[in-house]
């Protein structure tokens, strides 16, 4: 099947275009600092120099005006490809990589406007050093993951990479002329296949990497209280599972702490809503603000927040119990006409926990302990520990 190469090349604009028009369209409305349209204007840079080299291979004598043109716009597709990706992770990104190849396609192109070979390879190795600088960029990897568009992406601008480089070689080697470069011998419409899905395959990549963080921020927020900013009930369950499996293998203890807001009724009565979420959203912090790193701590219920304690003995727990208490008793919310202050109740269970222990045991144990400092006058601490708590309604104070 005879195939023409301006045929072919003319399937790149028609592309890009339509891969521009999808990503507007998939962007619209929700104009965030993602990259996305970095890298649709780096696509349409690409639907505007094809053409240019187009006209060139027709054009019988070429016109090397175009191909300069053609080269820096090429040149600047890769360049915005760069500053997408940058964009995307929140990374910098240096204009030694991204602004020195086009004013090197440019130059070079110019300097070279009379002399096709030099051209083509100098366009080539740059070309060949924007796509690899692409995937690098890509597969840096700053959570350890590799996500499935990064891959796409990464493959993507390899092949791209890959072209470029096999035809700067071609002509440094004699064996890809640039009399070649406009008829269909296979190594051109191979190349140009390449250079196709190498568009594609990349465009795909970088649209699925939005979808994919997309996807992952909706999790992170499942799983965070909207109020408080802290981890919801679920996210603390799964967590205690997790802690509670990671344990009975260690053979370590684990400490709960059980935290209510006293009289929290009265401020919602007497301050209003707005001034009980605010209360809530600062004792949350404050708590948070007063555990190690290995802690978790997240909402349990309306007024009630749990801590989980790995590694933590009974007497430990009562250190960062009393710790909290204090923390929470000095923390004041300024508010008008007065300021607000509240204190909270703490019940802590500790155990060393083996293959029966449920989480959701331990969590109603904590909770025992809770009310039991309620019960007692509220702002306090009471333990129940594992031996006391397998002993029926046994409380001790802390
Ligand atoms: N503003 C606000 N109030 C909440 C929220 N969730 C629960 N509450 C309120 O928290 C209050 C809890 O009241 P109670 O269970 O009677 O307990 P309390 O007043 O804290 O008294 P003790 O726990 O016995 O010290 C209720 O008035 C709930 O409406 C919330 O998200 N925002």
């Amino acid at each position: 099947m005879p195939i023409d190469v301006s045929t072919i090349m003319l399937m790149f604009p028609v592309v890009s275009l339509s891969m521009a028009a999808a990503m507007l369209v998939v962007s619209w409305g929700r104009w965030r600092d993602d990259g996305l349209a970095q890298w649709g204007a780096g696509v349409m840079m690409i639907a505007v120099a094809f053409p240019l080299f187009i006209v060139n291979t027709l054009a019988s004598s070429g016109l090397p005006a175009l191909m300069v043109a053609g080269n820096t716009l090429l040149a600047a597709s890769y360049s915005a490809s760069l500053v997408a990706i940058c964009r995307f992770f929140g990374r910098p990104c240096s204009p030694w990589k991204t602004l020195l190849p086009v004013a090197a396609a440019a130059v070079g192109s110019v300097v070279y406007i009379d002399r096709p070979e030099p051209r083509v390879a100098l366009g080539g190795i740059l070309f060949a050093i924007q796509g690899f600088l692409v995937a690098r960029e890509v597969l840096r990897r700053d959570n350890g993951v590799l996500e499935r568009g990064r891959l796409l992406l990464a493959i993507g601008a390899g092949m791209v990479s890959l072209l470029y480089l096999q035809r700067t070689l071609g002509i440094v080697g004699g064996w890809n002329e640039v009399a070649q470069l406009k008829t269909a011998h296979f190594i051109q419409v191979g190349s140009h296949a390449m250079g196709l899905a190498g568009l594609v395959l990349s465009t795909m990549g970088f649209i699925l990497m939005g979808r994919e963080r997309a996807d992952a921020e909706h999790q992170q927020q499942a799983l965070l209280d909207p109020l408080t900013g802290v981890p919801n009930r679920r996210a603390l369950m799964a967590e205690l599972e997790r802690t509670l499996a990671q344990a009975v293998r260690e053979r370590r203890p684990v400490a709960l702490l059980m935290m209510d807001i006293d009289r929290f009724k009265r401020v919602n009565d007497t301050y209003g809503h707005v001034a009980g979420d605010a209360v809530l959203a600062a004792v949350a912090q404050c708590l948070k603000g007063g555990l190690r790193g290995q802690d978790f701590i997240g909402r349990y219920g309306g007024e009630e927040f749990l801590a989980l304690l790995p590694g933590t003995d009974a007497a430990g727990a009562g250190v960062v119990a009393e710790h909290l208490r204090a923390r929470v008793e000095r923390l004041t919310m300024p508010w008008e006409p007065e300021d607000i202050r509240v204190t909270v109740s703490i019940g802590a269970h500790t155990r060393v926990p083996d293959e029966g222990t449920g989480a959701q045991a331990m969590v109603d144990v904590a909770d025992q302990a809770m009310y039991a400092a309620k019960r007692a006058g509220r702002n306090r601490v009471e333990r129940l520990d594992a031996a006391l708590s397998e002993c029926a309604g046994a409380t001790a104070a802390s």
